[in-house]
């Protein structure tokens, strides 16, 4: 076994956390011992690049199980959990990575998976397929596909299939029902609360948070500030889901007008730019500022740095820029998303990931036998029906069954009033 993490004796610790999200992961612990006996992935080398923390490492154990030779590194320098890494090198995993990562040294890491020369990828944002076509093209031959866990990476990963620049299959983890439903509205809703209220300490009760962007995990935000008493604004630039907000009971407005009120602003775009100088300019006095979406590109932080009179770490996750008239705004996790490179950002709970790494293992499998072209793919249908019945089971939810009489009748067009 090879590995490079940063304390291996961490191990313990590690394997405690470890251990405690195996009781909440029930999905995955089944397709685990199922796939103990069957050992689909006899003969096949793994190469993972996913946020490394306890219910991740719990994903490569199974793979492990299947027979795999499984090598994993983190999809971002801040998210890595030392401890969790130190268990899973001792478990029989190939681990490579470590918090705060340089840019370099990120990088570096992915090389080392792939120097397992994979047979599938399993990756979260697609650096490690952009790495693979970039700069180590002599092992796509070898690859026969790879599976995507985010919404940004698929969009980058279809853009790439449209360009006929793909060269391999891609599974769009993402785009399965037991993954987006529950993982980007439950997961990111709850997930980023935790971290924020863990590492400010500060009430979102009466609060005004603006959040921009009502995708799924936009609605999943909105929905939990809204539970903690806050005021929400959403902003958007799709019209639907503008108008989704509002009936939701939402305010809605321009990121321009919303910043005037905002004691907590809040990114899940996947997109560029949505907050910057324009915006700072007219931002309310002591406002919070965090993104749960995919880069840290979200919240323009040069443009903060420009009109900053002065710049100060409060805390280790919580910076302060201070304005020429005064006003002051704290940007949290290097407007990283925060619910995972947050100090106190564990990601989301463990049995939403039991659900989306059900999928995850799951869609490796189908890789094996699938004849399947050089294009994104949605997960098949079965996964998905069966993750949410394994998920139904193991919560003890017995739900009905259509009777041959009702199937007949909604198969039939012929019948009316
Ligand atoms: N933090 C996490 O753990 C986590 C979990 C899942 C997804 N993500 C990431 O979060 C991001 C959002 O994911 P999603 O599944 O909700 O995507 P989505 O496509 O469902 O939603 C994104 C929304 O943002 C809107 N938008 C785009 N540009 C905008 C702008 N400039 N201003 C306002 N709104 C804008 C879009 O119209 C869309 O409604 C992605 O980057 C995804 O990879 C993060
Ligand atoms: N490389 C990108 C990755 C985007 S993360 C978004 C993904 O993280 C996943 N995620 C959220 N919480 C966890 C967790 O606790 N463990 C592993 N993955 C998680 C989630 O499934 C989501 O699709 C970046 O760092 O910005």
């Amino acid at each position: 076994m090879s590995y490079d993490v940063k304390d291996i004796s961490l191990a313990p610790e590690g394997k405690k956390k470890i251990d405690w999200v195996q009781r909440h992961m029930p999905v995955l612990e089944h397709i685990k011992a199922e796939y103990e006996k069957e050992k689909p992935f006899k003969g096949i080398k793994i190469a993972s690049c996913l946020h490394l923390e306890p219910k991740t490492i719990n994903l490569g154990l199974t793979l492990l199980a299947g027979g795999a030779e499984v090598a994993m590194t983190g999809c971002n320098p801040l998210s890595t959990q030392d401890d969790a890494t130190a268990a899973g090198a001792t478990m029989g995993l190939n681990m490579y990575g470590w918090r705060e990562e340089t840019t370099e040294e990120y990088y570096e890491t992915i090389h080392k998976v792939l120097d397992h020369e994979p047979d599938i990828l399993i990756d979260d944002g697609a650096d490690m397929i952009f790495l693979v076509h970039k700069e180590r093209p002599e092992l796509i031959e070898n690859i026969m596909g790879a599976c995507e866990e985010t919404t940004t990476g698929i969009h980058r990963l279809k853009a790439m299939a449209e360009d006929k620049a793909l060269k391999f299959p891609v599974i769009a983890v993402n785009d399965a029902y037991t993954k987006y439903l529950f993982d980007n509205r439950y997961g990111t809703g709850q997930s980023t609360f935790d971290s924020i209220m863990g590492s400010t300490n500060v009430l979102i009760a009466g609060k005004t948070v603006v959040v921009c962007g009502y995708g799924w995990c936009g609605r999943g935000i909105a929905m939990r500030a809204n539970g903690l008493g806050a005021n929400v604004i959403v902003t958007e630039i799709d019209p639907i889901r503008a108008l989704e907000a509002r009936m939701d009971g939402y305010r809605v407005m321009k990121v321009a007008e919303a910043v005037k009120y905002a004691d907590l602003l809040l990114t899940v775009t996947g997109d560029i730019d949505v907050v910057t100088k324009e915006h700072f300019k007219n931002m309310k006095d002591g406002c919070i500022l965090a993104n749960s979406g995919h880069f840290n590109v979200e919240i323009n932080k040069g443009d903060l740095m420009d009109m900053a009179v002065k710049h100060e770490q409060l805390k280790p996750d919580i910076e302060g820029f201070v304005m020429e008239d005064g006003r002051e705004f704290y940007l949290l996790a290097d407007g990283r998303l925060v619910n995972l490179a947050g100090e106190r950002g564990q990601g989301h709970p463990a049995e939403i990931m039991d659900m989306s790494f059900a999928v995850q293992a799951l869609s490796a499998k189908h890789l094996l036998g699938a004849k399947l072209e050089n294009k994104v793919y949605k997960a098949p249908d079965e996964i998905d029906d069966r993750v949410s019945r394994l998920k139904l089971k193991a919560m003890n939810i017995e739900i009905d069954e259509l009777s041959p009489r009702q199937s007949e009748y909604l198969a039939n067009w012929e019948e009316g009033t």
